[in-house]
């Protein structure tokens, strides 16, 4: 893998994560090429991570072993319609981490047969701490999948999936998932400056509450559930909040905002290609 010409089509957030935590990992940065439309963003790329940069998408995708995704969903069929001749050409292994487009509309926009890798990330890989999903279709072979593993994992967890449409559950969970902490953050934050606390001690105790959680469930054997009873002491304080969001409809609500988004991304998916 290390040898290997890696392709970038797209520069931008998920691109130089990725790239960044390659190179962090040993990658040689000599053999990532990267193209994008925006000159400047390549030029940052360049000094950062001293990577090979090129405005024409054929230069990178012309060389490289393993070409990776990462326009815009909605920029991807014009992207990926004009890589399509030389994709059919060389047959790299293609990686695309662009939410809601199908297997089945990249190998049509490619122009036929081609070995895909699919990816749910999540923005937690710009601090290396990224969950991603990845699903691939039957033209991959077992170092083609490994590769795209490596990618994935210079940036955090990665897991894959044994079928295309859970992908949807993904989003709903780990790819969008990052914003439900954040609006659990806001909520306590606000909840405890009307209790009395100034904003930034309300801030600071909540991110590192929730760190201190995130960890304490990772590193533990224990489910949450398990974890959530060693917080609360009976006839104490933790008991009387859970009751709280309890009588809620914490649980349910969770389950119908998961399914919102889920349903979304089938949906997305359909919009962008079937
Ligand atoms: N940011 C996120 O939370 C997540 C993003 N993703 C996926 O990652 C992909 C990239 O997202 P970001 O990096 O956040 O977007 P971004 O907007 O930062 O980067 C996209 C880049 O593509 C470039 N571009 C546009 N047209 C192009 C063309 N014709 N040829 C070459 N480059 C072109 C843009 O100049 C830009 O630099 C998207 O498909 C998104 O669905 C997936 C999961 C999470
Ligand atoms: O909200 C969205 O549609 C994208 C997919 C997962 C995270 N952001």
């Amino acid at each position: 893998m290390k040898q290997q010409i890696l392709g970038f089509i797209g520069a931008g957030n998920m691109a130089g994560s990725l790239i960044g935590g390659l190179v962090s990992d040993g990658f040689a940065p000599g053999n990532i090429w990267v193209s994008d439309v925006d000159a400047a963003k390549l030029k940052d790329l360049e000094s950062r991570f001293g990577v090979h940069t090129s405005q024409d998408n054929q230069v990178v995708a012309g060389q490289a072993q393993v070409v990776v995704l990462a326009v815009k969903p909605q920029t991807l069929q014009t992207v990926a319609t004009g890589l399509a001749a030389t994709v059919q050409q060389r047959q790299p292994l293609v990686v695309s981490i662009a939410a809601g487009v199908s297997e089945a509309a990249l190998e049509r926009w490619l122009g036929g047969k081609v070995a895909l890798v699919r990816c749910m990330p999540n923005t937690p890989a710009l601090v290396k701490t990224g969950a991603t999903a990845l699903h691939g279709n039957d033209r991959i072979t077992e170092e083609q999948k490994s590769q795209a593993e490596a990618i994935m994992r210079s940036v955090g967890l990665a897991v894959w999936v044994e079928r295309e449409d859970l992908l949807d559950a993904v989003t709903a969970l780990s790819g969008s998932g990052p914003a439900y902490f954040f609006l659990m953050m806001e909520a306590m934050e606000s909840a405890a400056i009307a209790l009395g606390l100034d904003q930034a001690t309300a801030r600071l105790l909540t991110q590192q509450t929730g760190l201190g959680a995130a960890r304490i469930a990772i590193e533990s054997e224990e489910p949450p559930a398990e974890l959530r009873q060693r917080v609360t002491s009976p006839g104490g304080t933790t008991e009387r909040a859970i009751q709280a969001f309890e009588a809620g409809g914490l649980q349910g609500l969770v389950e119908q905002a998961m399914r919102a988004a889920s349903a979304r991304a089938a949906e997305l998916s359909r919009q962008l290609g079937g």
